[in-house]
């Protein structure tokens, strides 16, 4: 990766974040494969920790859940063209329930806690589409123990995945996919995690900053090619088997980031704006080319 600031003592490497889920395995694996991964200070972790960190400065770049990023719009500057989301069913952002959603009303919902964006949009479809006002309280993302006190769960990620194709149909839970809800409602994709840069790292280190954009979307654009071997690879340490994953990978994902998503995203703030601490007009900001 070129782009470093090499003048004066020893560069330091940017540090990045990486979602510890299946759901970046394809970027992890292409940052690998293009030897990218050696010039960046990852940290792995949950998407909730990883937003923090973003914000309170203690990472340079890395994805950052949709809510957060909109709370935290004019400290950052989102990277174009890369993002996860779904043009769809996304298969790991779900709600899990034993009730029909219309019958929801004033029962206990519980919402996974490494979660700021599915919990969010989960409400806003049961409050706005399903028409109901559930109780709602935060879990560790454990299907089972939230089902022990729950009518329905959110869940995120691998949790999700696990809930989905495997203790959902298992014990006879009806599974509700949040990216197809959202498209059936409005028509558009639905943005979960954007990438971003801190302003002022990018203000300071804007070669770093393209370098890095380059980096993960070389990367999204070699796993996408080979995502069955990426998926097979992925298969041997997961209960999914690979064309599970593969379609999880390159049909379910949407790694993009464009006119349309960012259309989803305007949509989205339009309707939570009010209660979630930005305004429901604010507005992307994309970093520009240098
Ligand atoms: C597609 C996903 O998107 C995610 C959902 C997030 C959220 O709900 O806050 C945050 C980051 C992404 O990991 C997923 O977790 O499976």
């Amino acid at each position: 990766m070129t782009g470093q600031d090499t003048s004066g003592s020893a560069a330091v490497r940017p540090r990045v974040g990486h979602i510890q889920f299946l759901n970046c395995l394809p970027l992890y694996w292409g940052l690998a494969r293009t030897g990218n991964l050696l010039d960046l200070d990852l940290t792995k972790d949950t998407p909730e920790k990883l937003s923090d960190q973003l914000v309170n400065g203690a990472l340079d770049i890395g994805p950052i859940t949709c809510v957060e990023y909109l709370r935290n719009a004019d400290k950052l500057v989102v990277l174009p063209d890369i993002a996860v989301g779904s043009d769809g069913p996304v298969m790991s952002c779900v709600i899990v329930s034993k009730l029909p959603l219309a019958e929801l009303d004033g029962r206990r919902v519980a919402l996974g806690s490494t979660s700021r964006t599915s919990v969010r949009l989960a409400r806003l479809l049961l409050e706005q589409r399903e028409g109901v006002r559930p109780e709602y309280f935060t879990a560790a993302p454990d299907l089972d123990a939230m089902l022990a006190e729950a009518d329905a769960a959110v869940l995120i990620g691998d949790p999700a995945l696990r809930a989905s194709l495997e203790q959902a149909p298992q014990q006879g839970l009806a599974v509700h996919d949040l990216g197809a809800m959202w498209k059936d409602w409005t028509g558009l994709p639905f943005v979960f995690a954007v990438w971003a840069a801190r302003r002022d790292y990018a203000e300071r280190s804007p070669e770093t900053v393209a370098a890095v954009h380059r980096a993960f979307l070389e990367s999204r654009d070699l796993s996408l090619a080979e995502a069955g071997q990426v998926a097979a690879q992925a298969a041997r340490w997961e209960s999914f088997d690979a064309p599970v994953l593969e379609r999880y990978f390159s049909e379910a994902l949407d790694f993009s980031l464009g006119e349309r998503q960012l259309a989803g995203i305007a949509e989205f703030a339009r309707r939570i704006g009010h209660d979630s601490g930005f305004a429901p007009d604010v507005t992307v900001t994309l970093l520009q080319p240098a």
